[in-house]
């Protein structure tokens, strides 16, 4: 066992498909950075992480490349995904005085990955400087984020809404009881947005683009103004920049399938809950945490559907990455419940 006292710069990490954050026990979310690294092709050097790096994402010269080295909730890229680990571990250190030793790092993991993926997480973490390196499936950390009365003997219902994956889980007595993981969430709604905008108009719109259309007009279901937006692309037929202005509706439009790939896998997750447990989800209702839970009308489209409850937890992005750090103080309580693994520097 370990604790957090006196000293101790022990964290808890969000490791995103859109973002990492870090919690420190006491200082809460120190840092808060687009999950992006830039290279130099040419040297091999870093040339920025984090938002400097999210900026540079099509516009780099040829010989900077900016990746993603998370997708679908899951490494895809190892040394990169451990340089960032370590960029963001220093970064959050940055501050703090008096240490001596390398901290105990809690990372959260989606629940459906393989052994292999969980490993890679760990061992990841373990490269950047951690002491040791545990894993929480991240339902589990959202639902300790929310504030869910996750250890008494009563159902809570999470729906953790990344950029990768949405994670929906019930939980009751300090385990998930059952859980569905599904690699649909925001990343796949900007996608259908420039796929939509690509069929529709044969124009080319870039990711950071059709995000912006998700935050400003986008919403679940039929939206309620009529707002619209102008947006710059590539005309796929002349090739040259071109401007036009779309709608909330279409923006609706192009989002329908992604939302309802959600809905569904919050339905299939209700269905599989032993009755005891769905009584008590309808008393407090689904909770909504993660990036894509602050999508409009996606908590009343959710509840129209379930016939259940439906709220946003407060802090939504930022729940995941509190619940990761406050578990490390109770490890003891659901080390074999939860999915908790852990790894230490040999
Ligand atoms: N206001 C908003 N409306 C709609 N979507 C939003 C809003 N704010 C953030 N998002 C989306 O939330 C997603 C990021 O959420 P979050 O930071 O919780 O994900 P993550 O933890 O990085 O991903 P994952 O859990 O899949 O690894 C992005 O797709 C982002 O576009």
């Amino acid at each position: 066992m370990f604790g957090l006292g006196g000293f101790s710069r022990d964290m808890g990490i969000d490791l995103g498909t859109a973002n990492t954050l870090v919690y420190v026990k006491g200082k809460g979310v120190v840092v808060r950075e687009p999950s992006v690294v830039a290279f130099r092709t040419d040297t091999g050097t870093i040339e920025a992480v984090g938002n400097d790096a999210k900026n540079m994402i099509g516009r780099t010269p040829g010989n900077i490349v900016a990746l993603r080295p998370m997708k679908d909730g899951v490494i895809a890229d190892f040394e990169t995904t451990a340089i960032m680990l370590k960029h963001f571990i220093q970064q959050a250190q940055k501050n703090q005085t008096a240490f001596s030793r390398k901290p105990h790092v809690m990372v959260c993991v989606p629940s459906g990955i393989t052994a292999v993926e969980k490993r890679a997480v760990e061992d990841a973490t373990v490269q950047a400087g951690a002491r040791t390196a545990n894993t929480i499936e991240e339902p589990f950390a959202a639902a300790i984020g929310a504030n869910l009365p996750v250890w008494e003997p009563t159902g809570s219902m999470v729906v953790d809404i990344g950029g990768g994956t949405t994670e929906v889980a019930i939980i009751s007595l300090g385990g998930i009881v059952t859980s569905q993981s599904v690699r649909v969430a925001g990343d796949e709604m900007d996608d259908a947005i420039i796929q939509y905008v690509k069929k529709k108009y044969s124009l080319l719109i870039g990711e950071r683009t059709a995000e912006q259309l998700k935050f400003e007009i986008g919403s679940a279901g039929m939206p309620e103004g009529i707002e619209d937006m102008e947006i710059r692309g590539r005309d796929l037929l002349t090739g040259l920049p071109k401007t036009i202005s779309i709608s909330a509706v279409e923006i609706g439009e192009a989002l329908h399938d992604t939302v309802y790939e959600i809905v569904d896998a919050v339905k299939y997750t209700l269905e599989k809950s032993p009755p005891e447990l769905a009584a008590d989800i309808m008393d407090r209702g689904i909770v909504l945490t993660g990036g894509g839970a602050l999508l409009r009308n996606l908590d009343k489209v959710i509840s129209n559907e379930t016939k259940m409850p439906v709220l946003v937890a407060e802090n939504p992005l930022d729940c995941v990455a509190i619940g990761t750090g406050k578990a490390l103080d109770n490890l003891h309580l659901f080390r074999s419940k939860a999915g908790i693994t852990s790894r230490s520097r040999k």
